[in-house]
């Protein structure tokens, strides 16, 4: 059992063999990815105050000095976005920021809104109005979020980041191994598309790697909801002194997870962070999320490529490069996704033709 999981009746049994067979993983047992994908977007970073502090993050506010985006400047990104030719809002933030600060709490009251998570709904809708599919990563959340937050957001995600318990994650909330499985969990028993992911290199073991990429299988097998994993390597930064983990051990990781995951399930690793070039035969298929108008807000000092380099990747890789949505075509049937959200992929707007341009079957939605 992992550390807290019974408290959140997350029942997941590590299977010592299972286990076993993911630590001799190596690059050599698995193939190449066919092809590679990534979806253009905007990240709007809501707010930079947190209720956690995780200590390998820059992202969070010191106190005293957080504040929420405006209405406003979220449609003047959002508008930027779509005008670039974006299809994804991505939507990333500080969690709880209302539980820790009474200023956070009290500007949302002000602008109507008893929640962030009922903001972050405001949010999503406006996104849909621009011409723009949420993707929302909010941190922790429980079923009766996921549901209402499901009515408007495309696909949604957490990184699991460990099931360890690891020192980076300290304060006296904290995110726990037992509460990010259960915002996994939540989000498949509400059949919200799913993206989740490993952090590497935040104090945990090859053995806890093996385990949480064996948690996240576990949950996928029970839900069906994983479309994506995401590989990510920790970036030293002013705050701590994590060292970046190294070009053989990032191999290792994505090909373990190549490995531990159903085909179905992509495995991503986000190019302005990683040695991209260096994993990719090691069984990576997307680059994730791409934003040609804004930073990576969680961390600024590395500059997203450009399309020309991602298409530079894919050709060194030898095979072809495809834009995405935010929510995998798997994923568009009335099971999975709302019909608001399946309404605007079919709608005879510019919106609907951008979006259906980046399906391989346009008929998909318009059927
Ligand atoms: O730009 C980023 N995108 C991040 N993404 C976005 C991702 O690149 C795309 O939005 C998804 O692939 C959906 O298209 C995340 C999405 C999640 O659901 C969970 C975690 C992340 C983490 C990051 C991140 O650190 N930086
Ligand atoms: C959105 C995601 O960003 C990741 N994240 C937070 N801080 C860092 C860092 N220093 N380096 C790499 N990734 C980080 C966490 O995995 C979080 O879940
Ligand atoms: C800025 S970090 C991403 C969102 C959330 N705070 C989390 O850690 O999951
Ligand atoms: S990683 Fe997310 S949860 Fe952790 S401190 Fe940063 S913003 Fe907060």
């Amino acid at each position: 059992m992992f550390p807290g999981a019974e408290e959140y009746g997350v029942e997941l049994t590590v299977d010592e063999r299972a286990v076993d067979r993911l630590l001799a993983a190596t690059p050599a047992d698995v193939d190449p990815a066919p092809a590679l994908t990534f979806s253009r977007n905007v990240f709007l970073p809501l707010t930079t105050a947190c209720r956690y502090t995780c200590t390998y993050c820059t992202y969070y506010d010191v106190p005293g000095q957080a504040s929420l985006m405006s209405p406003e400047e979220v449609e003047e990104m959002l508008r930027m976005g779509a005008d670039a030719g974006c299809t994804e809002a991505l939507f990333t933030f500080g969690d709880k920021p209302d539980a820790r600060y009474e200023a956070i709490h009290d500007q949302l009251a002000e602008w109507g809104h008893d929640s962030i998570v009922d903001y972050l709904y405001e949010m999503c809708e406006l996104a849909l109005d621009v011409g723009l599919l949420p993707h929302s990563n909010p941190g922790d959340l429980v079923e009766s979020e996921f549901a209402r937050l499901r009515e408007v957001n495309a696909s949604m995600g957490v990184m699991l980041e460990t099931t360890a318990d690891v020192a980076a994650h300290s304060g006296g909330r904290k995110k726990t191994p037992g509460q990010r499985l259960n915002t996994i969990r939540a989000a498949g028993e509400t059949g919200v598309p799913f993206t989740t992911g490993l952090l590497v290199g935040i104090g945990e073991t090859w053995r806890d790697r093996a385990e949480s990429l064996l948690a996240i299988r576990g949950l996928h097998e029970r839900y069906g909801h994983v479309q994506e994993v995401i590989v990510q390597n920790v970036v030293p930064n002013e705050r701590s002194s994590f060292e970046r983990p190294s070009v053989e051990t990032m191999r290792r990781v994505v090909a373990m997870a190549r490995v531990a995951l159903p085909e179905e399930v992509s495995v991503q690793v986000p190019p302005n962070l990683s040695p991209t070039s260096s994993l990719l035969d090691c069984g990576v298929d997307d680059l994730g999320g791409v934003s040609p108008v804004t930073d990576d807000y969680i961390n600024p000092d590395y500059a997203w490529p450009a399309l020309r380099e991602l298409e530079d990747l894919a050709s060194e890789a030898g095979v072809p490069l495809h834009e995405r949505l935010p929510v995998y075509e798997r994923y568009l049937g009335e099971e999975w996704v709302s019909d608001r959200v399946r309404a605007a992929i079919a709608a005879d707007t510019d919106a609907g033709a951008r979006y259906r341009a980046c399906l391989s079957d346009a008929s998909v939605t318009r059927a």
